[in-house]
């Protein structure tokens, strides 16, 4: 559906995107997740045709993006991080406009102006100027617009800034919808929000992919990722002999404490779960087990791994309302007034 090859963008002598391949398929929902600054919106600018690239190949449906551009462009619904609205026409004005210029027949365009309105929620400020709507609502209009036509593939850069909690949600759910019939790329730099609604997550960092995989698999990415951590009663040289029979084992680490118990992380070879062994191990050595428990590395955890050393973190928490920038709570307060 998308191939991207050895994507390379230099602005000046700085390296934005660094030799970028990928592919993506049809009908998942796929995030693109990295700290500011990280080549997300340029990555996604290339893709949609909005910027050339200095090396490499990006194709849409076989149909490359540079060569064949009208082409291309036919099957992509793009969302940019600022979208360019004509703020001096009313919503609908914006929509028809965007609708010609997609080239959507006439017979067909009303009704798919129609669709986008109702979709966005936008039906109540159809009238309205776009200068006199509020950013969250501008951002619906823009994401309407790159809706409109229902184009295989909907690119769309930071969906949700701007929007309040309740819009974000709402945002989320259409996404999530949208993903039955289409193919969705968005960015973000929140995990939570790309956790939430993603199938597959590609993590950029300095215009590298540093991982690409479901969120499931990239929690167990990491080398060492999932540990058992035990507590027993009884000295370190014990546990090692009760658990030299479990043969899944790579290394034991253990730390002895002054009340005669002994903790010990417990690494194996493939990720596998053996918490039943070290269980039936110990039982059937009459060695009391008081805690047992599975460390596995948290994909925030993954993540800051991974993007060491950039110039931003993404914000982690899983709360809509903790996900606000400051600016976007300062949004908030007038995001319902239009
Ligand atoms: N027009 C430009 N001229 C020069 N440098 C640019 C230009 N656009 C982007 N950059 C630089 O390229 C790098 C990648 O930027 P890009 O906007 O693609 O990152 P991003 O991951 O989308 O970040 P953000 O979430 O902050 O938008 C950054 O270092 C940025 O400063």
């Amino acid at each position: 559906m998308i191939e991207v090859k050895n994507l390379v963008k230099k602005y000046g002598n700085h390296l934005a995107i660094d030799h970028l391949t990928f592919k993506i398929e049809k009908g998942k929902i796929y995030g693109f997740l990295g700290p500011n600054g990280a080549g997300k919106s340029t990555t996604m600018n290339i893709m949609t045709g909005y910027l050339g690239a200095t090396e490499g190949e990006v194709l849409i449906n076989g149909h490359d993006i540079l060569k064949e551009p009208e082409e291309a462009k036919k099957h992509i619904g793009y969302l940019p991080e600022m979208p360019p609205l004509y703020t001096e026409m009313t919503v609908q004005e914006y929509l028809d406009f965007a609708a010609e210029l997609k080239k959507i027949p006439n017979n067909k365009r009303e009704s798919s102006v129609e669709e986008v309105l109702k979709l966005a929620k936008l039906m109540d400020v159809r009238e309205r100027l776009i200068r006199n709507l509020s950013k969250g609502y501008r951002q619906r209009v823009g994401l309407a617009q790159a809706v409109l036509g229902f184009p295989d593939i909907i690119i769309l850069d930071e969906p949700t800034v701007g929007l309040d909690p309740k819009q974000i949600i709402e945002i989320r759910e259409l996404i999530r919808n949208l993903a039955k019939k289409h193919t969705v790329i968005l960015s973000s730099h929140i995990l939570a929000e790309v956790r939430e609604v993603c199938d597959y997550i590609m993590i950029i960092a300095k215009g590298k992919l540093v991982a690409s995989d479901t969120p499931e698999n990239l929690e167990h990415l990491m080398d060492g990722s999932e540990s058992v951590e035990i507590e027993a009663k009884a000295a370190p040289s014990k546990i090692r002999e009760i658990l030299r029979p479990v043969t899944e084992i790579s290394t034991v680490k253990t730390e002895e404490h002054a009340d005669g118990t002994t903790t010990a992380v417990i690494e194996t070879k493939q990720h596998q779960d053996i918490r039943e062994k070290i269980f039936f191990a110990f039982a059937g050595a009459g060695c009391p087990l008081t805690m047992l428990k599975t460390n596995r590395a948290s994909l925030e955890e993954i993540f800051l791994e991974l993007t060491q050393g950039e110039s931003a973190v993404p914000e982690i928490t899983g709360d809509v309302e903790d996900m606000l920038s400051e600016d976007e709570k300062e949004d908030e307060t007038d995001a319902g007034d239009l």
